[in-house]
């Protein structure tokens, strides 16, 4: 594969397209609400959320009737027009590359909408040509419609070449500003046999070893601890190491057990703790989960702003209960403390949760 040269890589790809971005923004989107723009009894909640929520997307893409795709895409451009969306970011998830709804999506919504378009969410992502391609177009609607900041490009990890190619992908463009995990898709690609969207499967385990009978052999029949694992545990980590190589920022996806609250919440926090910054929300009871889960604890910003307090210049070692802190898990608390600074900065009953917390003196 040809790469751009360092230099080229920030420049604009048409003549008056906006100045790429050399840094991602880390804007919190703890969720990402999938809203269907044509359903009008959905539609009509939008305004109100608001401020509720991180981020909310006009879904064009899967779970939108194909008679009701051109529906959503006007939907979508009439709530932007009329809604203040104040600090909540707007989004979409545009159709596929190969749909024959794709190009009609990109040359309506930005010279309609681009301005107030953060992020565009593209699905499928298969290798950075699909990016390219993406990037290009952007740039030359932005230039006609005389945008004056970038849209940034969020891919799906999808099928098994976009997991294959993760690394291209995240570093194919200025623009990529993060990538989530696909995992209703991404299994059927891989022929995964799990009917699931996204979460575990009781039957992909491990067991614990048969205890010793009295003749020393393992007792086959006594009664044994099995330990549901992840399915996706390969694929986040994988996504998680991409995107911090690229400074770019990983998703956790769908869960569409909407019911299963318990579950849903399991698998945002495995995500969270592996180093995601946000997950999507299909349902509005999953905002409440994921605002929760995709903010730091209290326990864990009292614990962090101890160790910084106590770790003077950041060099050296210290006690602090009974647990060794130096330089490196240091850094492992300021990732918390500066995650719930710019929480903070959003969420008003965040800020008032974490400035009652008793901050020892440095
Ligand atoms: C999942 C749903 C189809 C459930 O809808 P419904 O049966 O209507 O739920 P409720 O009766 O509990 O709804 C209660 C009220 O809340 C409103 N509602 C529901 N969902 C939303 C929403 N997302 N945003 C705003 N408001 C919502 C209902 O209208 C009810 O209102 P009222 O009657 O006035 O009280 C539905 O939630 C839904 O369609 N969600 C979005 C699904 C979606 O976007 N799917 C695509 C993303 S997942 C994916 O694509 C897979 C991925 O790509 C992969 O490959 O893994
Ligand atoms: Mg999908």
């Amino acid at each position: 594969m040809s790469h751009k040269s360092a230099k080229d890589f920030f420049r604009p790809l048409a003549v008056g397209a906006p100045q790429p971005l050399r840094e991602i923004p880390a804007r919190p989107s703890r969720a990402i609400h999938f809203f269907d723009p044509s359903n009008e009894k959905m539609a009509a909640k939008i305004p109100a959320m608001v401020g509720t929520v991180d981020v909310l997307l006009g879904n064009l893409e899967d779970a939108i009737k194909a008679d009701n795709k051109v529906a959503a895409r006007e939907g979508l451009v009439k709530i932007a027009q009329e809604t203040d969306f104040g600090p909540t970011q707007l989004w979409t998830r545009i159709n596929a590359l190969d749909s024959p709804w794709v190009l009609d999506d990109l040359t309506t919504l930005v010279p309609a909408i681009g301005e107030k378009l953060d992020v565009i969410m593209v699905p499928k992502v298969q290798g950075a040509e699909d990016i390219h391609y993406v990037d290009r177009i952007l740039a030359q609607l932005e230039a006609k419609a005389g945008i004056t900041r970038p849209i940034l490009i969020h891919a799906i990890l999808e099928t098994a070449r976009g997991v294959a190619n993760v690394e291209e992908i995240c570093g194919a463009s200025p623009r990529m500003q993060g990538l989530s995990l696909g995992p209703a898709d991404l299994a059927a690609d891989r022929k995964m046999k799990t009917t699931r969207v996204g979460g575990g499967h009781p039957g992909y385990l491990v067991r614990e070893d048969a205890p010793r009978g009295a003749d020393g052999l393992p007792d086959l029949d006594a009664k044994r601890a099995i330990f549901q694992q992840d399915l996706w545990h390969y694929t986040i980590a994988k996504m998680v190491d991409a995107c911090a190589t690229h400074g770019i920022y990983p998703y956790y996806g769908p869960f569409g057990d909407i019911k299963d609250t318990v579950a849903c919440e399991d698998q945002f926090r495995n995500a969270f703790l592996l180093g995601c910054v946000g997950t999507w929300s299909l349902h509005p009871v999953q905002i409440k989960i994921a605002n929760r889960v995709f903010s730091p604890s209290v326990e864990d910003i009292a614990h962090a702003r101890r160790v910084v307090a106590a770790m003077g210049d950041g060099t050296g070692a210290v006690m602090i209960d009974g647990k060794m802190e130096d330089d490196a898990s240091l850094k492992q608390c300021l990732v918390l403390v500066e995650l719930a600074e710019k929480l903070a900065e959003i969420d008003p009953d965040l800020k008032a949760t974490y400035d009652a917390i008793e901050t020892p003196e440095a």
